[in-house]
């Protein structure tokens, strides 16, 4: 840290220009002189020369680097927002502007880190004035955030492929390194959406044991799922779908960083026009709010000799009044059991055909689990038996294995994972 030796008058000048480094001492060095801590960068030759123009004869002054500089204590028990506060400040005080409880609002309290980039909030920097400090307000909160790329994230796009209306600040470009469970990952944050909520599903894929099977990802993504099935549960093989090109790329990334690129095959483009058939002993189908529109071709891949898993992901609402606003062809089996616990009267407002369906979808009450989710779950398995049954010609049974919440949206929206095991009847015993 540099400093300036020795006192004097020095202090007020140094604080009058904006140099002095309120953040530390002022010191005493062990040769007698007095070190005033500046600010890196900021003082000039002209500094000096007034500096030492205003000093008693015999007393000079010297820019010289300390090694050990002494933060103060409420310095040091800042946090790294209130750091990041009060270096805003001095910045906007060096341009001439006024602090404002606008400003104080605006700057951010959390962020994420992907190594040495760091992604603010959408809801940050917003007042018009960040606008004239130009790329020294993006140079001041990296350095006191100890980054060196910036980025600022926007909203999700609802384009399908869930493009994040993200904007790079600071650097040269978005590519990020994480290291989660074992796994290496790389993706562009200014392209691709992170989602670490799903950290507990992508742990429990993970400890899965999954030997020789065959598994497909109707929604890749980077790889999220993908990779912890390969590397972790250790599925033989994996056909990942992924329509986000930039997604494509970063899956790619992703398999070889792991090593695993042999035993996955990229299928780019709408998995709704997928040609593969009869195929997997799983399918993963991690989209939200609803995967729904993947039931088809989740059903078309499941080997029909023996059938398998589909892990199916949705948010479901658990708020009885509000579920009944949806409209009826969307939970058509779920309106079924709607606020009554399965009668037989209630039964008869759907058609015979639902509500032999409902039948045989093996029921289990999963301790923890709300009764939405567990009409949900079977409303899910009667349409997924629906479907098998009329692509194959013949009966199929269906076993809700799993119910688990992965993360609350709001006190009433969880995205569930619902693990349905699905069976052609005359299957031999798994
Ligand atoms: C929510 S992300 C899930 C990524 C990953 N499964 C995860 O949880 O992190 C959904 C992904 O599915 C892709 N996607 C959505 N609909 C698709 C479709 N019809 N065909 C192929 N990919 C699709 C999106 O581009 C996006 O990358």
């Amino acid at each position: 840290m540099p400093a300036l030796s020795p006192l004097h008058t020095s202090g007020e000048y140094l604080e009058g220009a904006r140099i002095l480094d309120v953040s530390h001492r002022v010191q005493k060095l062990p040769d007698g002189t007095v070190a005033l801590p500046v600010l890196e960068g900021k003082l000039t030759e002209q500094h000096l020369q007034d500096l030492r123009g205003s000093m008693a004869p015999g007393t000079t002054c010297i820019l010289s680097w300390i090694k050990k500089p002494i933060p103060f204590k409420a310095a040091r028990a800042q946090s790294p927002a209130q750091k990041l506060c009060g270096e805003l400040q001095h910045l906007v005080a060096c341009f001439g502007g006024r602090w404002s409880e606008e400003l104080e609002h605006d700057v951010p309290h959390s962020w994420q880190r992907h190594g040495d980039l760091v992604m603010l909030s959408k809801d940050c920097f917003k007042a018009a004035l960040w606008e004239e400090l130009g790329s020294e307000l993006w140079e001041t909160v990296a350095s006191s955030l100890r980054a060196r790329r910036l980025a600022k994230q926007g909203r999700v796009s609802p384009d399908g492929v869930r493009t994040p209306t993200v904007s790079l600040l600071l650097g040269h470009d978005g590519w990020v390194e994480h290291m989660d469970n074992g796994i290496r990952y790389t993706f562009d944050v200014t392209r691709c959406m992170f989602s670490s909520g799903n950290i507990t599903e992508k742990l429990r894929v993970a400890s899965l044991q999954c030997p020789r099977e065959v598994l497909v990802d109707l929604y890749a993504g980077i790889g999220y799922f993908t990779l912890p099935f390969l590397v972790h549960a250790g599925v033989a093989f994996v056909h990942a779908c992924e329509w986000n090109p930039h997604a494509v790329e970063a899956l790619r990334r992703n398999l070889e960083l792991n090593g695993v690129q042999d035993q996955c095959w990229i299928h780019p483009g709408d998995n709704r026009q997928l040609e593969l058939r009869d195929v997997a002993d799983r399918v993963n189908l991690g989209l939200i709010p609803s995967s729904e529109q993947g039931w088809p071709i989740a059903c078309q891949v499941l080997r029909k000799d023996t059938g398998g898993i589909l892990h199916i992901h949705q948010n479901v609402e658990s708020f009885p009044a509000k579920a009944l606003q949806l409209p009826c062809g969307l939970l058509k089996e779920q309106s079924l059991c709607n606020g009554q616990e399965d009668s037989g009267n209630q039964r008869n407002h759907g058609s015979p055909e639902t509500a032999d369906v409902m039948d045989s979808v093996q029921k289990i009450q999963f301790t923890g689990t709300r009764p939405e989710w567990q009409r949900w779950a079977e409303a899910t398995g009667a349409q997924i038996r629906s479907l098998l049954e009329n692509l194959h010609g013949e009966p199929w049974t269906i076993n809700i294995l799993h119910i688990k919440p992965v993360k609350s949206y709001a006190p009433h929206v969880h995205h569930l994972v619902l693990d349905l095991e699905c069976r052609p009847l005359q299957a031999e015993p798994h």
